[in-house]
């Protein structure tokens, strides 16, 4: 049976801490046409908040993820497909790339079957997740195509998720990444806020992540992006 997300054209990642655009609710948010939801971010999320997205969420049927930033954020729920946990292949700080987890293992019951990792390539030294994970962005295109091949073939890595968080990335070491794995999903998330930013990174990327233009601008900018990638996914 082939993973889920290698079905994913694009993901909506919703951050329990941000609102909504006025006057549009949750019920809008899971009609984009987005192939899956997930729900994290980096800075001040709580399991209420996140519950809270899980809630308004849970009567639909798109595909429903976690993405913990930590384990003390970890949601137990029923309406979850799953979770879609970081590890940050270029992370300073090794709590980042094992260290958490350690930690979740140790004082958690985790739910295998419904548990994958995403290797993350931080490359934004703006982002807070890169100031959080003290992540090394010096990095060419050679250098993320290797850590890619790391993610997929060292460490069998199932999704590789290049992470240009609040910034729109270089379509070129885009490229090297989906040049550096066979098999992984790609993941592109950063900066997505046009069709066209959406359809030059769906022609390297599997899977289009966008996020803060939910929050920005809205639902109707967010089906902008679902259709940009999927043009791009058409003609390749
Ligand atoms: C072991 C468990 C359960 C969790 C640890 C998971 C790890 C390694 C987290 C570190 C990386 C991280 C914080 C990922 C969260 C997802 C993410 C990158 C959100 C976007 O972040 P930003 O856009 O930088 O932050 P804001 O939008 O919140 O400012
Ligand atoms: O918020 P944006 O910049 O769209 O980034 C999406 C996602 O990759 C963040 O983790
Ligand atoms: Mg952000």
């Amino acid at each position: 049976m082939t993973a889920p997300w290698a079905d994913w054209d694009h993901v909506l990642k919703v951050d329990p801490d941000k609102s909504l655009v006025d006057g549009e609710t949750f019920d809008d948010v899971c009609e984009t046409g987005t192939d899956a939801i997930e729900v994290g971010g980096t800075l001040d999320v709580t399991t209420e908040k996140m519950q809270r997205v899980i809630d308004a969420c849970r009567k639909h049927d798109v595909p429903l993820y976690q993405e913990p930033s930590n384990p003390a954020v970890v949601v137990d729920d029923a309406a979850l497909d799953g979770y879609l946990v970081p590890v940050v292949m270029n992370a300073g700080d090794p709590f980042w790339i094992t260290g958490a987890h350690k930690e979740w293992v140790r004082i958690a019951e985790l739910d295998w079957e419904r548990t994958t990792t995403e290797a993350y390539i931080v490359l934004n030294p703006a982002a807070s997740v890169a100031e959080y994970t003290d992540a090394d962005c010096d990095l060419d295109a050679d250098d993320v195509r290797a850590y890619a091949t790391v993610a997929e073939r060292l460490l069998g890595q199932e999704i590789v998720y290049v992470e240009y968080s609040g910034t729109l990335g270089d379509p070129e070491v885009v490229a090297a990444a989906a040049d550096g794995v066979d098999d992984a999903t790609l993941f592109y998330g950063g900066g997505v806020g046009t069709y066209d930013a959406a359809y030059e990174m769906g022609q390297h990327a599997d899977t289009v992540v966008v996020g803060d233009l939910l929050h920005d601008e809205g639902v109707d900018a967010v089906r902008e992006t679902v259709e940009g990638v999927q043009d791009a996914h058409a003609e390749n």
